[in-house]
């Protein structure tokens, strides 16, 4: 059920608190990821809820994932901020790792964007400002989140909306053109086309939000990869004069096309995000005000109900191995596959060592999101 009680400012957790699921009552499954669900969950000890990512072994070695697992959990020790969803800790037992993580009782925008089709203007404003001041936090601290759509962003009780999975994040180089993952359709042609791409490929994914938010479409639709990039490839998306909502300011329009850019050298944010903080449609945005959340959001969830699918649209049933599945993992156990084994028997990159580091606390402090891009602009992200 939904509670609208829950403490949402927590401290970190004890050490002796974090080593196993007995610690925990699980309450009810709120999510899915790639291994498994995220569950709400109450610390027996003093009764505090958490969200709780169970990822299972099996699925992340059958997908081959483990080095992007590791690496979801190393940033995330890294990563603290009141607009991200941070981790408290992470910890494993045989079967499943477990990320212990803040819980945000309102639902994720992709569960209320099915529910309300469209936003209003203020409404999608306010989203994409709290997405800009993420953004600019990761990116400051060398952090390509690339993989920014809704189903990643989830709000807090009063509204305010937060950014999570860093599955496919990556810390920026400048030669990653063969590290190609995201979401078709919230994916910058530059990814798309496996090019070596920046901070712009997070303001392109937020251009289709706020397009997405304002007409209830996104700008390249397609049944695969395949038909969204030739979409992509022939024409250029923009919001039409006349597409835009009655009310809206036309700045709204702009703002969307100028993210849209298929270049990203064209593309507003591939500078940093003071340029899109200062785009006239933010003109008299208070952005302190915001970071500091004093404003009234515009969209307030209601967490007396669950804001999230029953959990019927969660049932078990995907969580199962097929048969050819449990015949390849039989091959080894689990622990010793994910261990520097694949399935096939091959050694992987990972090693005993870095699976070691999966379980600990979160190590990173409480930080400001930056409030110049200085540090962004130097670091040539
Ligand atoms: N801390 C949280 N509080 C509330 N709901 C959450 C939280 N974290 C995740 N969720 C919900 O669970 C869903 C899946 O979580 P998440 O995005 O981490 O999985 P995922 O994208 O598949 O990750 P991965 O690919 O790494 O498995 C989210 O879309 C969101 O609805």
């Amino acid at each position: 059920m939904g509670n609208c009680n829950i403490n949402e400012k927590k401290e970190d957790m004890l050490e002796s608190d974090i080593t196993s699921i007995s610690n925990f009552q699980f309450i009810d499954a709120i999510g899915r990821g790639g291994f498994g669900k995220v569950w709400k969950v109450k610390k027996k000890k003093n009764t505090l809820f958490y969200a709780l990512k169970v990822m299972s072994k099996a699925k992340i070695i059958l997908k081959k994932s483990v080095q992007s697992v590791l690496n979801e959990r190393q940033l995330l020790s890294n990563v603290r901020h009141g607009f991200m969803i941070n981790m408290q800790c992470a910890f494993q037992d045989k079967e499943y790792l477990y990320l212990v993580m803040d819980l945000l009782t309102g639902g994720d925008l992709r569960f209320h964007i099915g529910r309300l089709r469209r936003f209003n203007e203020e409404q999608t404003k306010f989203f994409a400002a709290c997405i800009i001041i993420a953004l600019e936090y990761l990116h400051q601290n060398g952090i390509l989140h690339r993989d920014i759509k809704p189903e990643n962003l989830v709000f807090d009780s009063s509204g305010y909306l937060r950014l999570t999975d860093l599955g496919i994040a990556r810390i920026w180089k400048p030669e990653n053109s063969s590290d190609t993952s995201g979401t078709p359709g919230y994916m910058a042609p530059e990814v798309m086309c496996r090019q070596n791409h920046g901070i712009g490929v997070d303001y392109f994914a937020l251009g289709v939000i706020v397009y997405e938010c304002m007409l209830g479409r996104r700008p390249y639709m397609g049944r695969s990869r395949q038909e969204i990039r030739e979409q992509m490839l022939s024409k250029q998306a923009a919001i039409k004069r006349q597409e835009i909502p009655p009310g809206w300011d036309i700045q709204a329009g702009d703002f969307a096309n100028q993210l849209l850019q298929r270049k990203p050298q064209n593309r507003l944010g591939s500078n940093g995000p003071d340029e899109v903080k200062e785009h006239p449609w933010f003109k008299d945005f208070d952005w302190e005000k915001l970071e500091n959340k004093k404003i009234l959001a515009p969209f307030i969830p209601n967490c007396n109900q669950d804001n999230y699918l029953p959990s019927d649209g969660l049932n078990d049933s995907d969580d199962s191995l097929s048969a050819e599945q449990h015949l390849l993992l039989r091959r080894n156990s689990i622990q010793n596959l994910f261990n520097g084994y694949d399935q096939d028997g091959n050694q992987q990159q990972c090693s005993q060592n870095n699976l070691m580091i999966f379980s600990s606390q979160s190590s990173a402090r409480q930080s400001k999101a930056p409030t110049s891009s200085s540090t962004l602009k130097s670091s040539k992200l």
